[in-house]
């Protein structure tokens, strides 16, 4: 500590405050605990520091110092600012100086890394505290549980949920059911060593303008501008703070009044969805746990539970318990559970960004020409607010873990879904069988989400959540009380124009058709029309009478050596085997009911085209532009290979430091788009022939869903039969040695043995020919399918 001091130059105040305790145990993130004894006494008025330079110098030491004991998640590469109320008892230092002596002290005062003693800091300390949230509730102190600010009770309501009727009310109204925003990622060093141009532009937070760099059929080349509105559009300079800012954190008060949120990110690859995705649930968390501490939360008991699972080729896979592969049932009062889903209990954001490291270095990834650590699968975190409910039953008591799961009701919840990038829907054409099948997975479970989010915003009563796995799965947040955030991220460069316009239309479909959303649609080459963003009247649902019993299947975990327990439960629960009694099976996709049917086909041909067409598109334009010719070329040459672990976020570190500042602001960037535009006369942008080529392409993307979709089946009922044989054999060989014993018994009789033996061997040598001709006809299946896709030209 003294040493701390002395690196400032004010290892005199360690005399000073050497009486209010001990220095390794006074202070948070110095390694010890306790801590507050010690910092009055610093920055008390006459002990402390004397002059200003040193009240500064305090100031910054201070300030570098977590003081709510958490660290920044390495997955971000921004400082992580946790916001004024996060400091439970409010920033010691931020109150006592003013800002004029907190003055605006570069870094280089202190440098904490080149001090010996690294473990009192962690690697990421708080910069900037965030501005105070209007969404989170001011602290109230413990004295005055279930009392409102104004000295009123808190109400409760009939499901025992204390809450404070009009301020949930005006917060979910507040908080509009979709929103739709745009995030804008900087051009890379890649990008920049091309001399890319930025062909992007952002006015006002809400709108852009995209400059497509396009020719005419006499090769002059023109641009094409197309104008959007969303609820907000982020630009290269905004931090994963303001995102999650503009994003999240407004929804999460209301995940405590009972609200289901789903945040996702969009966009190919390469566009940073990971980037944005990855820091939201741990900004997330951290508000949570601070809400959890609120009196009025804290003492009904409710309690955060986080789940880590990926859909990968139509398959769960459980993130935080060795990618053990998950089913999905439904149970009689039609709730979709995921069978075997680990559950862990979390109360500190440490142990939530753990589980978040865990989940991402266990992720299927791939390479693309795009991104060397592209996304192929979607990955979904879930932090659920449950409320723990007591139970009298004292034989319940004594095996408390066996019934935690019961003794749980669910409140609200969040679901953060990193996509898959969105044209590895088009990733079709490939060679390797395994990314053709995936990308058509993918594709399909893009267009599901967005036909379900514009049901849920269009109040219809059917949902089509069983267009895809990832819609099936998130089927509860689709309905009742519910809110949606997509974020779309699209890539500045000219190369990837037709990447970022279809992702804008897809952002722009699932707004514009929302009656409470953006009625604009986009612009091409039309002056920018005004439109108001969306207001806050957009209808709430009602809230469901009761809330859910937490399915006993879910494998909750309290937080205390929760790794081990993982281990266990593992093992013990190794069959994988769901309680069949309790759930039906949700159907498969070929026997889908009636309401499934027009989910995949019911695509217009503008979305069918957009979705299809991308590959095509990009690839003609990107013989016109020179620069995106040499993109093109490097894009396709290199293949995409097996899935393989994701790496860990410090391996992406790497990658992110390619960002360089780009020389060029925006508009000097553009201004020869910009001129030749106004040149040019207005072209239309889709060709004349788009509906009837869309038509087509939306008849090929039905053939290729039902292709698909029966290859899945009977890969997972050939798995299933190849198990199913095993344990068979296994039980044949028991009775082969039971036989064997038998007649190595003195007196036995041989004839038994050898009809016994006889017809074991061709139970076995039944189930065998059996597997083999399965085994063919799926080995065909594949072959047809392949000679199918080599026949089909390329999208
Ligand atoms: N706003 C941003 N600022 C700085 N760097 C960014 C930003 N967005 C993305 N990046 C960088 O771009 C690269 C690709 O981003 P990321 O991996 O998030 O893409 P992705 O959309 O998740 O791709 P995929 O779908 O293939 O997984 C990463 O190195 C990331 O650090």
């Amino acid at each position: 500590m003294a040493r701390w001091l002395q690196s400032a130059g004010l290892q005199h105040l360690a005399a000073s405050s050497a009486g209010g305790g001990d220095y390794r145990g006074g202070m948070p993130g110095l390694g010890g605990a306790g801590a507050g004894s010690m910092l009055p006494s610093l920055i008390m008025q006459g002990y402390g520091p004397q002059s200003v330079e040193e009240k500064q110098r305090l100031y910054t030491l201070l300030r570098s110092l977590n003081f709510n004991g958490e660290s920044a998640p390495a997955s971000m590469s921004e400082p992580y600012t946790p916001t004024a109320q996060s400091f439970g008892g409010g920033n010691p230092v931020e109150g006592f100086y003013s800002p004029e002596l907190r003055g605006d002290l570069g870094a280089g005062l202190l440098d904490l890394h080149a001090m010996d003693d690294t473990e009192l800091l962690s690697e990421d300390v708080a910069s900037e505290p965030f501005e105070p949230s209007p969404f989170m509730p001011k602290e109230i102190d413990d004295d005055d549980e279930d009392v409102m600010p104004g000295g009123q009770q808190v109400p409760v309501d009939n499901y025992g949920v204390a809450t404070s009727e009009k301020e949930s009310t005006s917060r979910e109204n507040n908080v509009a059911k979709i929103k739709v925003v745009v995030r804008k990622r900087p051009l890379n060093r890649k990008e920049l060593s091309r001399k890319e141009e930025d062909i992007i532009t952002v006015h006002d937070s809400s709108f852009l303008t995209v400059y497509e760099p396009k020719l005419k059929v006499d090769l002059t080349a023109y641009v094409e501008k197309h104008e959007f509105c969303f609820d907000a559009v982020l630009d290269e300079h905004v931090s994963n703070d303001e995102v999650y800012r503009e994003t999240v954190e407004p929804i999460i008060p209301i995940i405590f009044q009972r609200t289901k949120a789903t945040c996702f990110a969009y966009g190919q690859t390469g566009s940073g969805k990971t980037y944005t995705m990855q820091p939201l649930p741990l900004r997330a968390a951290h508000d949570m746990v601070h809400l959890l501490h609120q009196p009025v939360y804290r003492n009904q008991n409710f309690k955060l539970w986080l789940s880590f699972f990926e859909i990968y080729g139509g398959k769960l896979f459980d993130l935080l318990s060795d990618r053990r592969q998950l089913l999905m049932r439904e149970d009689g009062k039609k709730q979709v559970c995921i069978v075997g889903l680990q559950e862990f209990e979390v109360n500190d954001v440490q142990i939530v960004k753990e589980y978040i490291e865990r989940g991402n270095a266990a992720r299927s990834t791939g390479s693309t020409g795009a991104n060397e650590e592209s996304s192929r699968s979607h990955a979904i975190l879930q932090l659920a607010v449950k409320k723990h409910v007591i139970v009298k039953d004292t034989r319940r008591q004594r095996d408390r873990d066996a019934n935690e799961a019961k003794n749980t009701k669910a409140v609200g919840k969040i679901s953060f879904i990193d996509l898959a990038g969105s044209e590895r829907g088009a990733d079709t054409t490939d060679n390797d069988r395994q990314t053709r099948i995936e990308g058509a997975e993918i594709n399909k479970s893009l267009l599901a989400l967005k036909e379900c989010i514009r049901a849920l915003d269009n109040d219809q009563i059917h949902i089509p959540f069983r267009g895809s796995k990832l819609t099936e799965v998130l089927r509860d947040s689709f309905v009742g009380n519910s809110r949606t955030v997509m974020i779309s991220c699209i890539s500045p460069n000219a190369g990837s124009c037709e990447h970022t316009l279809n992702t804008l239309r897809y952002a722009d479909r699932v707004k514009s058709l929302s009656k409470g959303g953006n009625t604009r649609k986009e612009q091409s080459t039309g002056p920018t029309t005004t439109s108001s963003r969306e207001s806050s009247s957009v209808p709430s649902y009602p809230l469901p009478a009761e809330a859910e019993e937490i399915p006993n299947h879910i494998q909750e975990k309290r937080p205390v050596d929760t790794y081990r327990k993982g281990t266990e439960n593992f093992i013990s629960n190794s069959s994988g085997e769901p309680d069949r009694n309790s759930f039906s099976t949700i159907p498969s996709y070929s026997n889908r009911g009636r309401e499934e049917n027009g989910t995949v086909s019911g695509f217009n041909d503008r979305e069918r085209y957009d979705m299809k067409s991308s590959q095509t598109a990009y690839t003609s334009k990107a013989q016109l532009v020179q620069n995106s010719a040499n993109t093109q070329e490097e894009e396709k040459v290199t293949k995409v290979s097996p899935p393989r672990r994701k790496a860990y976020k410090e391996d992406k570190s790497d990658r992110q430091s390619n960002y360089a500042k780009r020389d060029n602001g925006p508009e000097t960037g553009r201004a020869g788009y910009k001129t030749q535009q106004t040149k040019q006369p207005q072209q239309q942008q889709r060709p004349p022939s788009a509906s009837a080529s869309s038509r087509q392409s939306e008849k090929e993307s039905s053939c290729d869903d039902v292709e698909i979709d029966a290859i899945l089946e009977e890969e997972e009922a050939l798995i299933a039969a190849h198990r199913k044989e095993i344990e068979n054999t296994m039980e044949i060989v028991r009775e082969e040695m039971n036989l064997l014993a038998e007649v190595d018994q003195p007196g036995s009789l041989i004839d038994n043995y050898v009809t016994q033996l006889s017809f074991l061997l061709s139970r076995k040598a039944a189930g065998l020919v059996s597997l083999q001709a399965r085994l063919a006809r799926f080995q065909h299946r594949l072959k047809e399918q392949e000679i199918l896709s080599r026949k089909k030209p390329a999208r």
